[in-house]
């Protein structure tokens, strides 16, 4: 039998690479752990508790919350409070950051930024949901923390990770020297290492996005998409197309068996629908750093410019010659698309 690691104690071992480190990363880890098993705890209960449904209310997005949103939110901000290694706490489901003052937290020098339940409108129907998070350093430890704290571009992620709630709840993170995969056992109720040093294919056979919205897309997505639909024994086309519409479970699963997940600009929302601090930054990290590469069509999207909270970006990521192809279309059929400074 082999011999079992859990991610507490992968995170200690892990600590040898940051010398000067003092702990609080592992601790910010630890917290996030644990909310995400209280997390799990009430996603594998949906149905038997009343946690399906709406609340009534709507987040900054316009987007009416769903009951296991709000749960999750709290969850993550309250396990984020108690641990004390955390000052400010940016959310999908919070108009503004919240601000962490206890006495503990006054002088942390983390800020997390959460989607606390990504796929939402999957949850009452009993398909994968997941966390997305996301970590960084204060700017500078003078003064009190601010909002230029949490507005920093994705190249300064100190960590990120996903927790997808799944057949089998996996928790994947990044501090940015490669990416490590934990299954929930729970017998024990751990996270253990069971996908060391995860990486993505090169070359993927697989297209994620919501075809639906087909005449609404960007002449190059439409080029793209006509592309994998080609027969093309070479590249193995026509390629799958698997849409689950959870970006987590989407993404998790071209991360394992290599793919591209669009979601690109539409006529009617120009910056797409996911939001680029708490989806796009976090998973475009993990995928680079697993060999795979996250656009907004024609740039990193790490290197976008973080101007507000809740901004918008269109995504292409994946295996790094799918993302390749689809650029070089957007550059040819929709260069308008192009940000200022490429033009
Ligand atoms: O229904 P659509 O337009 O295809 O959107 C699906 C996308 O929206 C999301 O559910 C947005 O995330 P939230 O559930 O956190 O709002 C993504 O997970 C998913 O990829
Ligand atoms: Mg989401
Ligand atoms: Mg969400």
């Amino acid at each position: 039998m082999s011999i079992v690691k859990t991610l507490g104690q992968f995170i200690i071992e892990k600590q040898k690479d940051f010398p000067y480190a003092k702990g609080e990363l592992s601790r910010l880890l630890r917290d996030i752990g644990i909310a995400s098993k209280i997390v799990n705890r009430e996603v594998n209960k949906a149905g038997l508790v009343d946690i399906l449904g709406e609340v009534g209310t709507y987040n900054t997005h316009g987007e009416s919350q769903k009951k296991l949103d709000v749960f999750a939110n709290d969850q993550f901000i309250s396990a984020l409070t108690i641990g004390g290694e955390c000052c400010i706490v940016v959310s999908e489901e919070n108009d503004e950051p919240v601000y962490i003052s206890s006495e503990v937290s006054k002088n942390a020098k983390y800020i997390v930024a959460i989607d606390p339940l990504d796929g939402s409108s999957n949850i009452d129907v009993n398909v994968s949901v997941g966390t997305i998070f996301s970590i960084y350093r204060r700017v500078s430890i003078d003064g009190p923390a601010d909002i230029k704290d949490a507005l920093q571009n994705g190249t300064e992620q100190v960590a990120a990770g996903y927790v997808v709630y799944g057949s089998s709840t996996m928790l994947v993170y990044t501090t940015g020297k490669g990416v490590n995969g934990f299954t929930l056992d729970p017998s024990i109720g751990e996270f253990c290492l069971s996908h060391p040093d995860m990486k993505i294919p090169k070359d993927g056979f697989v297209y994620s996005l919501n075809e639906g919205n087909y005449v609404h897309f960007p002449q190059g997505v439409k080029k793209y998409l006509k592309y994998c639909q080609a027969e093309d024994n070479e590249t193995k086309r026509p390629y799958s197309s698997r849409y689950i519409g959870s970006m987590i479970a989407d993404v998790h699963r071209n991360l394992l068996k290599g793919g591209i997940f669009i979601y690109p600009s539409t006529a009617s929302a120009p910056n797409g629908k996911l939001r680029l601090v708490y989806e796009g930054n976090p998973m475009a990290f993990i995928i680079e750093q697993a060999g795979g590469k996250a656009s907004n069509g024609f740039q990193r999207i790490l290197d976008t410019e973080v101007e507000s909270l809740h901004q918008r970006s269109p995504i292409f990521m994946g295996s790094e010659n799918m993302v390749l192809k689809v650029e070089e279309l957007m550059s040819l059929y929709s260069p308008e698309l192009a940000p200022k400074e490429m033009m």
